[in-house]
């Protein structure tokens, strides 16, 4: 079968390798493995490999089988797998149920329950591996040639004692129901993390894009094409992290399902592969550690010749003009890029009534000292906008966030990383880059039937899809953003929070001025709102002022950035954002706590504040931060609200 050509045997070319004595021919075997690795990803966006016979396989079929039954068991069940590790449970999303575990995580559930949390980290623990045997593959190719302990050491050890991984096993069942079959069953994203292994029973479903830029762009350029699973394979995919660690030397896979009829009926065969219907299927997904220092310039130093010129086709300025950062802020850095949740808009379930009796208590006290009024946002995604239009600088102030979070002792570095910030001089021409990408990903999604992935790694052997096809439609993904999901981001966000914790500060603001009916929001330069004339420094910001209402779209003259002493006058306003585009206006004076903003949002909008963060600059603002301390910020500046969303 030509697909089959198309398959790598991990058997024979990868996992026994570090077992045997490697004579000569084995270790062309491997070298050829490698390379035929790295070309795949390079070129097509995935690489499928053959487990057939191989008992590797079998931790998967069976994780397979134990998430069938799961999402065939009743609802109390199904609620049963509820876990206090962040990102982990059962979630229930239009057109698919998903259930996600963190290698090393604990239990939930009891008896039957546990015997399937018992399965899945059995699995995860074995595309754990595989995927470090990947990653080590990768790094020995020719194509890259790097020591594999610059990226291997950016993981956390596995199995942690008693502490769950970054990685995640995500299992999906998606709706047999054939309404559904008109919608994709999961829109085009980009993987956060290092590399995922996606395994399904089911032959078709999943579809890569063919990459768009960088070395691997070449006939078919943009095509969707199906990736051919079914039992014994298992595809690889590159993430952002891997990508970014590579200085782009690897596109992120765009990559996207679509609904397959499979015929529910339980498991009259013996197999609850297709229990209830619905096509099941695995992601894995590695993940750097929180604390990891991201250093794509150090990773690739020295890396093979090519790769500057490949560094230069990646059409991002390649790894030294991208910043080293912690994997938290750049996990931060894929949420601003990528502002569109593939499940966006779900609104979480409310807190527990007794919590959140004293949750609302204690906003009415805290509330009293806010104005807020909501106004009309445009509906670009913020973050799009902000992103696209930041200048080298602001991204650079951006970027020194993770310094400071070096300088908070949470960080580690590799051994003889460079310890000054670096610079992100391209990063206005990156940015722009990113949006051209991400229209060119929104206009080519409506690609009709796919090509199957075909041929050999050497050529580049995909035709062009033709037609296009009316029925289909995306989920949740408006034109120009590129949808993410949030897989692994609790737990990579989570470092975030450990760098915060230390420093909750105790002074707070008392109380701000009057309220003032808010303006349309319209974005200034760098994506801000205009200023306006009673602050940033203007000689008009005097502490009187500030119970006056602000005067819409009053001028400063243009002025992009404001003065230094722009909080002199004590208060500006700023715009919190959600992914809808509705904007909601706060006036803040210098010391006020940015979580009592986020708390009297949250309240205002009936979310839970629990379940979402807010970032500023490419950046999580953190509850223990004062206004002032977030750089940069001016008078109409906007911060994008995100929901954090379980397991996917
Ligand atoms: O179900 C699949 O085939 C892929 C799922 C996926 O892309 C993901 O979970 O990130
Ligand atoms: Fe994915």
């Amino acid at each position: 079968m030509a697909q089959l050509l198309a398959t790598l045997n991990v058997r024979q070319q990868l996992l026994s390798f570090d077992e045997l004595v490697p004579d000569a021919d084995r270790a062309s075997a491997y070298t050829r493995f490698c390379n035929e690795l790295w070309t795949r990803l390079q070129q097509q966006g995935v690489a499928v490999l053959e487990l057939v016979d191989d008992e590797e396989f079998s931790a998967f079929a069976s994780a397979l089988e134990t998430c069938a039954v799961f999402f065939g068991a009743d609802e109390s069940v199904k609620q049963g797998a509820q876990s206090a590790v962040p990102g982990e449970g059962y979630a229930v999303r239009p057109g698919k149920e998903l259930l996600a575990v963190r290698l090393g995580a604990p239990a939930w559930g009891s008896g039957r329950s546990r015997t399937q949390h018992a399965a899945l980290q059995k699995a995860s623990s074995r595309a754990d591996r595989l995927c470090r045997g990947l990653l080590c593959a990768l790094c020995r190719s020719p194509g890259l040639d790097v020591h594999s302990g610059r990226v291997l050491g950016l993981l956390d050890d596995a199995p942690l004692l008693g502490q769950a991984s970054a990685s995640l096993l995500r299992c999906a069942r998606y709706s047999p129901d054939p309404h559904a079959a008109q919608l994709l069953a999961f829109a085009p994203h980009h993987d956060r993390g290092v590399l995922t292994l996606v395994a399904s029973a089911q032959e078709q479903g999943l579809q890569v894009q063919l990459p768009q830029q960088g070395q691997g762009a070449g006939a078919g350029a943009g095509a969707w094409v199906d990736v051919p699973l079914g039992p014994g394979r298992v595809a690889v995919l590159c993430g952002y992290s891997l990508s970014y660690a590579l200085g782009g030397l690897l596109q992120p896979a765009l990559h996207r399902v679509r609904p397959v009829a499979v015929a529910g009926g339980g498991s009259a065969d013996g197999s609850a592969a297709t229990a209830g219907g619905g096509r099941v299927s695995l992601a894995y997904e590695l993940c750097f550690r929180p604390n990891a220092f991201v250093d794509p310039a150090a990773i690739t130093q020295g890396a093979a010749e090519q790769l500057p010129a490949a560094a230069a086709a990646a059409g991002e300025g390649g790894a030294a003009s991208r910043p080293a950062l912690l994997t938290c802020a750049l996990m931060e850095r894929f949420d601003a890029t990528h502002p569109v949740s593939i499940n966006g808009g779900v609104r979480v379930e409310q807190a527990q009534p007794r919590a959140q009796q004293e949750l609302a208590a204690r906003r009415q006290r805290e509330e009293a000292s806010l104005v807020t009024d909501a106004g009309e946002g445009d509906q670009k995604p913020a973050a799009t906008a902000a992103a696209a239009g930041r200048s080298g600088a602001q991204a650079q102030k951006a970027a020194g966030r993770g310094w400071a979070a070096v300088a908070n002792g949470a960080a580690e570095g590799p051994q003889g990383a460079s310890q000054a910030p670096p610079s992100d001089a391209t990063g206005q021409q990156r940015r722009t880059s990113l949006r051209l990408q991400q229209q060119q990903q929104q206009n080519s999604r409506q690609d009709a039937p796919a090509p199957a992935l075909t041929g050999t790694a050497t050529k580049k052997p995909f035709g062009t899809s033709g037609g296009s096809s009316s029925k289909e439609r995306e989920q949740q993904a408006p034109a120009g953003a590129t949808a993410r999901h949030d897989a692994g981001a609790a737990a990579a966000n989570g470092g975030a929070a450990g760098v915060s914790a230390a420093a909750r500060r105790q002074r707070e603001d008392n109380r701000t001025a009057a309220g003032d009916e808010a303006p349309a929001v319209k974005r200034g330069r760098h994506g801000r709102a205009p200023a306006t004339g009673k602050q940033a420094g203007s000689p008009a910001a005097a502490p009187s002022a500030l119970s006056q209402p602000a005067p819409a779209g009053g001028g400063n003259g243009g002025q992009a950035e404001a003065p230094a002493g722009q909080w002199a006058g004590g208060a500006i306003k700023i715009i919190i954002k959600d992914q809808s585009g509705s904007a909601v206006r706060f006036e803040v004076k210098q010391s006020t706590r940015m979580g009592r903003v986020f708390e009297a949002y949250c309240s205002r909008q009936g979310l839970d504040i629990a379940n979402h963060r807010f970032v500023f600059n490419e950046c999580r603002v953190r509850d223990d931060m004062t206004a002032d301390e977030l750089p940069g910020l001016q008078d109409g500046d906007v911060l994008d609200c995100f929901v954090n969303q379980i397991g996917n």
